[in-house]
């Protein structure tokens, strides 16, 4: 550990996130020569004095192929040593503290080389030449998509949906992100109900219920609503989400709400509380991005719901749509409805499938083979491995070179957790806005604009962001999963995942907020040394991804004087140059460091958000737990990626079995929601509780 230490000098007086920074003087480029190690070179510096004595005798810290953690284990824990540095000016004022960090680019793994195995991505056609003018829709109807909502042709999907819609058949529709799928529906609903003799008053209550993930995609849904009923003024849309005032929605459904558009616990809340919501004269049912309301998460919701529905409604149609239905639980759901037409937009090539089968590691853990997935064909998808330690510079080099060196970019970056979303917010306005004149006052850098998004924070404030993100021309917004489904936010031209998704749906939806209805847009995943066999994962589902090499993220700092180094790079020697590199992203990650550190209350902060970093972890899924498991983290080494120089004691993160371990819980999340599915529509709640009391398998399940 000792050799992964700099010694630098730092001025103490930088105040709390969001305040001026420090002068310059603290940065890794004034910190002490390091020696060469293992083949990595450092960067030029100024020398560094050991102080002898100190140190206990050092371990082996050859990389060991396991994984960045094990290998990196022998490096921590060490007590630090104190050390002398000489600065860039020379001089080392006698009152000021020795801070110690370790090195960026020492003790780190080996990054491998990425081998994406080759596979044929499933292909969707997004348009077709047919127009809305084929379908047998009210000339208003017509008049408000092409006026008001500028659409003439149909997409695939809706003109395969539309007709079987119209027909009054129930459908399971699986088809691409941002492929059209909201008027798939929307168009049969509102020309259903627009036809309805007698005429349909406010006080029939709810004829359609549309039932959404997320607050902000309810609210999208609703707006949408809203233009197609344009020139049918009597039929009411309405929209009941968390976060809204409930008396406010009360009242607003004692008015009466034709076309109800809910997330599932808002609507829950209303039948269990307010009393207000009669569902007799339910038509349609109409579950988007089903196979995340079908979820576990969502189960006993959609229980109360359907209940609720079912307890007197009329006969109705029922729809069911998502980017990644998997084949399985559409078939199960589809069990439940009345003769469903399976809409499914692409077509798997022989090819594909050939390929599919050889990738051992795709298959399910039931054997199954996996799912093919369609993405967007204009969607550039790529991965960068970079080790715990880098990750954080890396991150902001390449928010760097799309926002401030290539204009009119639009980013979203997905984290696991609300604080990481906070922490990293805070640290790059701080750090990457901030502009140091001749005064090294802070100016703000008017390109950079970071907004954040996720689920602690207040509704009026996250609608707000949501419609800022929406309108702006260039930006990065950084939240959780909370954006990653059905949003349509336009102009999004890189999906970066900081932190790799849960499964490989979400991987989808993530990469489905770019590149939508036909444009072009690009995405990056980042990946550990220890993370990179996530790859063939991908690869099991036809999702195929090109490298991107670090060096070639960090290069960007060559472009920005704020982190020039000691300034010999005008040697233009290639290892001159890498040196320079070095060294540039050592003094960008030392301003993160003294921001962080520059109050206990800033370090907390980012405890915190490395805390939640580990938490959200451990909560892969077992069949994932043999890429990513918490065991395979190097604790110091993730801390250094939140900007903290130790890592820090104590932190409380839920244990995880071994990999390898038995799993009990293997496959229970898939059999429960594969189980809930085969109830939807059909059970009432008494069927549904003898079949749960009873713990078995229908026997048309087996
Ligand atoms: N026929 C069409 N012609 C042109 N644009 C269209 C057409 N239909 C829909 N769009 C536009 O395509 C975009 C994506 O539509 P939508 O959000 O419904 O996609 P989606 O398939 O539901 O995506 P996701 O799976 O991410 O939820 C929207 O901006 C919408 O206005």
């Amino acid at each position: 550990m000792a050799d992964d230490l700099l010694c630098i000098n730092i001025s103490s007086s930088a105040a709390f996130f969001g305040s001026r920074l420090s002068s310059r003087d603290g940065r890794a480029a004034k910190a002490g020569k390091r020696r060469a190690d293992g083949g990595i070179r450092e960067v030029p510096g100024a020398k560094r004095r050991r102080t002898p004595g100190v140190l206990g005798p050092q371990k082996n810290t050859t990389p060991s192929p396991a994984g960045e953690g094990r290998q990196q284990r022998s490096a921590v824990g060490k007590s630090h040593v104190r050390t002398t540095d000489r600065h860039r000016d020379g001089q080392r004022g006698p009152d000021r503290p020795f801070i110690k960090t370790s090195s960026l680019f020492r003790n780190n793994p080996d990054v491998p080389d990425i081998h994406s195995p080759a596979v044929t991505q499933v292909k969707e056609k997004v348009f077709t030449s047919d127009s809305f003018e084929a379908l047998d829709l009210h000339p208003h109807l017509l008049a408000t998509l092409d006026k008001v909502l500028h659409v003439t042709s149909m997409t695939s999907v809706q003109r395969q949906t539309i007709p079987v819609l119209m027909a009054g058949k129930d459908a399971v529709v699986r088809s691409q992100t941002g492929s059209g799928k909201t008027l798939a529906y929307g168009v049969p609903v509102v020309q259903s109900l627009q036809a309805a003799d007698p005429k349909i008053k406010r006080s029939d209550g709810p004829l359609a219920v549309i039932m959404v993930p997320t607050r902000e995609l309810a609210k999208q849904t609703f707006e949408i609503f809203q233009k197609l009923l344009k020139p049918f003024t009597w039929i009411v849309p309405g929209v009941l989400m968390g976060g809204e005032k409930r008396k406010a929605e009360k009242a607003r459904l004692r008015k009466g709400i034709n076309i109800l558009i809910s997330t599932p616990g808002r609507l829950v809340d209303h039948i269990k509380n307010t009393l207000s919501i009669a569902f007799s004269a339910v038509r349609w049912l109409i579950l988007d991005e089903a196979d995340r309301i079908l979820d576990l998460g969502f189960e006993k919701d959609l229980t109360v719901i359907l209940n609720a529905i079912n307890a007197n409604g009329p006969s109705r149609q029922n729809v069911l749509l998502s980017a990644t239905l998997t084949e399985g639980l559409s078939r199960l759901a589809s069990i439940s409805m009345k003769d469903p037409v399976s809409i499914q937009v692409s077509e798997i090539p022989e090819e594909s499938r050939a390929t599919l089968s050889k990738i051992t590691v795709a298959k399910a853990e039931d054997g199954q083979q996996a799912d093919s997935f369609a993405v967007p064909e204009n969607l550039q998808q790529h991965a960068v491995v970079v080790p715990s330690k880098l990750r954080l510079v890396c991150l902001a080099a390449f928010i760097l070179s799309k926002c401030k060196f290539d204009k009119g970019q639009k980013l979203i970056v997905f984290v696991s957790s609300c604080e990481v979303v906070e922490f990293l917010c805070t640290l790059f306005t701080t750090v990457l806005c901030g502009q140091r004149d001749a005064s090294t006052t802070l100016k703000h850098h008017s390109a950079l604009n970071f907004l954040r998004l996720h689920g602690n924070m207040k509704q009026e404030e996250r609608m707000d962001v949501f419609q800022e993100f929406s309108h702006c021309r260039s930006g990065v917004l950084i939240c959780t999963d909370v954006a990653a489904r059905g949003l349509d936010l336009p102009q999004v031209t890189w999906i970066v995942q900081y932190n790799p998704p849960c499964s490989v749906a979400e991987y989808v939806h993530r990469v489905g907020r770019t590149a939508r209805i036909g444009t072009r847009g690009c995405s990056l995943l980042f990946l550990t040394p220890s993370e990179v066999a996530y790859m063939d994962v991908l690869a099991s589902h036809s999702i195929s991804l090109s490298e991107m090499k670090m060096e070639t993220l960090l290069s960007v700092l060559m472009k920005d004087e704020r982190f020039k180094g000691r300034g010999k790079w005008n040697n233009k020697s290639a290892q001159a140059l890498e040196q320079e590199l070095r060294e540039r992203a050592t003094v960008l990650q030392s301003d993160f460091e003294n921001v962080v550190h520059a109050s206990e209350d800033s370090v907390q902060t980012a405890k915190k958000a490395l805390q939640s970093f580990l938490r959200a972890y451990t909560t892969y899924p077992s069949s994932a737990k043999h890429i990513f498991h918490i065991r395979s983290l190097h604790l110091g080494h993730a801390a250094k990626s939140f900007g903290l120089r130790d890592a820090p004691q104590g932190l409380v993160t839920k244990a995880t079995k071994r990999p390898g371990a038995k799993d009990k819980t293997k496959n229970k999340e898939k059999r429960y929601s594969e189980q809930f599915a085969y109830f939807f529509f059909v059970h009432s709640s008494c069927e549904y509780l003898k079949e749960q009391e009873n713990h078995r398998t229908p026997a048309s399940l087996t």
